[in-house]
C-alpha cells in the first residue's frame, strides 16, 4: 500500500485547518484550535488503489518541536500552498513559500513539480475585500509551475474535495526516494473530530 504525505503551508489564518477539515469530514468549522503542529492520518482509494495519506498541517505560532520549513518541505511527497484573497501578505509568503519548495525539491521532482504543487488561493466567498487578483495567483502559479485553485473551505465543500484528491493522486502516482523524516506531531481521525468540536476556540 503506497504512503502519500501531503503538506499544506502558508501564513497564519489562510485557513489550511479549515480547508483540511473541510476535505477530511466534509465541514467548514468556523473556529479551529491550532497550537500545535500536527500531522492527520487517513486510508484513501483511489483509481481502485489503497492509500494511507499523512496529511500536515502545521502551527503558525512558535509551538514546541516545530519543524522547520525545510524539513517539511523534504518530508511531504506533494505541498498546498495556501493563501487568503483578502490578504496580500499572505499571498507573499505563498510566493515565498512555492519558490523555496521549487529549489529544494528541483533535483529530485523537477519533472513532477507541476502536479506535486497546489497553489490555493482561499476565502473566495471574501472575494468584495480581495487584495489579491484571480490573475495574480494564475501568474504566480504559471511562473513556479504549479497547479492553480481558487476556492472557499467556508463554501466550497466539492471544490475543495476535487483539489485535494487530484494533488493526493498526483502524489501518490509520482515515485520518490528521499528522506522520510517526518514533521513531529501526529494526529488520528478521532483527535481530529475532538480538535472539530473541541473546547479551546480560536476567535475569528
Ligand atoms: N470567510 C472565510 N473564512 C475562512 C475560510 N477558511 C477559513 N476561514 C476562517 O479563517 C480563520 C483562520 O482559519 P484556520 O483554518 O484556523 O487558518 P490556519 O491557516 O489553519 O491558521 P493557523 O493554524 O493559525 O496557521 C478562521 O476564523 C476561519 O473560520 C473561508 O474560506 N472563508
Amino acid at each position: 500500500m503506497n504512503d502519500v504525505k501531503l503538506a499544506v503551508l502558508g501564513s497564519e489564518g489562510v485557513g489550511k485547518s479549515a480547508l483540511i477539515v473541510r476535505y477530511l469530514t466534509r465541514r467548514f468549522i468556523g473556529e479551529y484550535a491550532s497550537t500545535s503542529e500536527c500531522i492527520y492520518r487517513k486510508r484513501l482509494s483511489i483509481d481502485g488503489r489503497q492509500l494511507n495519506l499523512e496529511l500536515y498541517d502545521p502551527c503558525s505560532q512558535l509551538c514546541e518541536g516545530k519543524s522547520s520549513l525545510n524539513e517539511q518541505v523534504h518530508w511531504a511527497d506533494g505541498f498546498v500552498v495556501v493563501y487568503d484573497i483578502s490578504d496580500r501578505s499572505s499571498f507573499v509568503t505563498a510566493k515565498a513559500v512555492v519558490h523555496l519548495i521549487r529549489e529544494l525539491r528541483l533535483g529530485a521532482t523537477k519533472r513532477d513539480m507541476d502536479s506535486v504543487v497546489f497553489l490555493v488561493g482561499n476565502k473566495q466567498d471574501l472575494c468584495h475585500v480581495r487584495e489579491v487578483g484571480r490573475e495574480e495567483g494564475q501568474r504566480l502559479a504559471a511562473e513556479a509551475k504549479c497547479q492553480f485553485y481558487e476556492l472557499s473551505a467556508a463554501e466550497h465543500c466539492q471544490e475543495v474535495a476535487l483539489m485535494f484528491s487530484k494533488v493526493v493522486r498526483n502524489a501518490g502516482l509520482n515515485g520518490k526516494a528521499k528522506d522520510r523524516r517526518r514533521p513531529s506531531g501526529s494526529k488520528s481521525m478521532a483527535k481530529l473530530i475532538n480538535n472539530v468540536f473541541g473546547k479551546r476556540r480560536k476567535s475569528v
